[in-house]
């Protein structure tokens, strides 16, 4: 009898940043409906957002950014969906799960309803395994195990800090793939499970996407992207190659597979390309510097690890373009923004100076 799935109902906030009427959390509401949702609304702040009835939800828009942060509100993107990452912030929660509002419920291959934030949760919950591949992928899920020839010394695995979930019909597609396959869609329902090994980075897609907050909160910074900057589309992708370094220097674990949604609307691809050009020959020089990228033992909480970051940012990424200059600084912004609103209770500040 498989154990059942605590529900985290008082543990986990919902993140959607959004442009429009939020209708499809009809589809979601069996899912959705006992969370609280942190709506973070893009955008022209007067428009209304339409939140269908009986969802607890928060809303914040550009003036209530302005106001909470005053000028730290400098770090949160205006106009592109990396505003979200100011849920991220406010949120009180040991967990988030965040979504596109043009992501449904998909089905599985039975034809069943998919309760994605089930299976982030089984996912976020249950131990990583980064140190060591396991050919039989998740060991900890109902039915599989550590297979033959894997060290027992690493079969506690590490505590998991991400569950990086996928997408049936619109795949994930950069502009340029984007205008090269129109049409094509993703069918394929791969049941699997798998923690990124450490060492090793990955393009992480804030389409749906689960994380543990005390874990690596610090370090979901979508940073600078849409109005007033040279790129767009990257928020995501520059929040997973931070968070990734970090997490393989704090011993955390990344899993990407389960669960799947269904992603309804491609985005127009035009418009697309005008915002990822200059992260497609930048990310030539960016991962190189993630992939070099090492932070001192010394770093032993996220903020540290972060501001490390930054500074390398600075020096090194600030050679390809002025923008890493400015997006330096918009990090430690971030984590001044974020440490002002989530100070550090007694224990955390314990851990932290290791005194616990
Ligand atoms: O200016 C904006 C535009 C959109 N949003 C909200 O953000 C999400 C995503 O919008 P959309 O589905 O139109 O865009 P996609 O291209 O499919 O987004 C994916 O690509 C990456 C963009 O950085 C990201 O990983 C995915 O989100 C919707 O909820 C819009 O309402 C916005 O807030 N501001
Ligand atoms: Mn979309």
């Amino acid at each position: 009898m498989a154990a059942s799935t605590p529900l985290l109902t008082d543990e986990l906030d919902i993140v959607i940043p959004t442009i429009r009427n939020l209708d499809f959390l009809e589809m979601w509401r069996p899912f959705f409906q006992p969370y609280h949702l942190i709506i973070v609304q893009d955008g022209d702040p007067t428009k209304t957002i339409a939140v269908p009835d009986g969802f607890d939800y928060e809303l914040y828009n550009r003036n209530d950014i302005n106001r909470i942060l005053g000028p730290k509100a400098s770090c949160i993107s205006f106009k592109d969906s990396a505003c979200r990452c100011f849920g991220y912030m406010v949120s009180k929660k040991k967990y988030i799960f965040t979504i596109d509002d043009d992501c449904f419920v998909a089905k599985d291959p039975s034809g069943k309803d998919i309760n994605a934030l089930e299976q982030h949760i089984k996912n976020i919950l249950s131990p990583s395994t980064p140190s060591f591949f396991n050919t039989l992928y998740d060991p900890y899920r109902e039915g599989a195990d550590f297979v033959r020839g894997y060290p027992f010394s690493l079969r506690e695995g590490a505590p998991t800090a991400v569950s990086h979930g996928l997408w049936l019909n619109i795949p994930d597609y950069d502009a340029p793939t984007q205008l090269v396959k129109p049409r094509e869609r993703n069918t394929r329902y791969v049941d699997a499970v798998m923690t990124i090994p450490k060492g090793t980075l990955f393009p992480m897609c804030g389409m749906n996407l689960t994380f543990d907050r005390d874990l690596i909160g610090p370090a979901m910074y979508f940073g600078l992207m849409g109005d007033g900057q040279p790129i767009g589309r990257y928020d995501d992708m520059w929040a997973g190659w931070c968070v990734k370094v970090i997490c393989d220097h704090l011993g955390l674990g990344v899993k990407t597979g389960l669960p799947y949604i269904w992603h309804s609307k491609a985005s127009n691809p035009f418009v697309n390309l005008k915002k990822e050009y200059k992260g497609i020959f930048w990310q030539e020089e960016i991962i190189p510097f993630f992939q070099a990228a090492t932070l001192s033992k010394d770093c032993t909480t996220v903020q540290q690890c972060y501001i490390e970051l930054s500074k390398q940012v600075k020096e090194k990424l600030g050679k390809v373009d002025e923008y890493f200059v400015k997006l330096s600084d918009a990090m430690v912004t971030w984590i001044e923004a974020w440490d002002e609103l989530n100070p550090p209770t007694k224990s955390s500040a314990k851990l932290a100076n290791g005194s616990a």
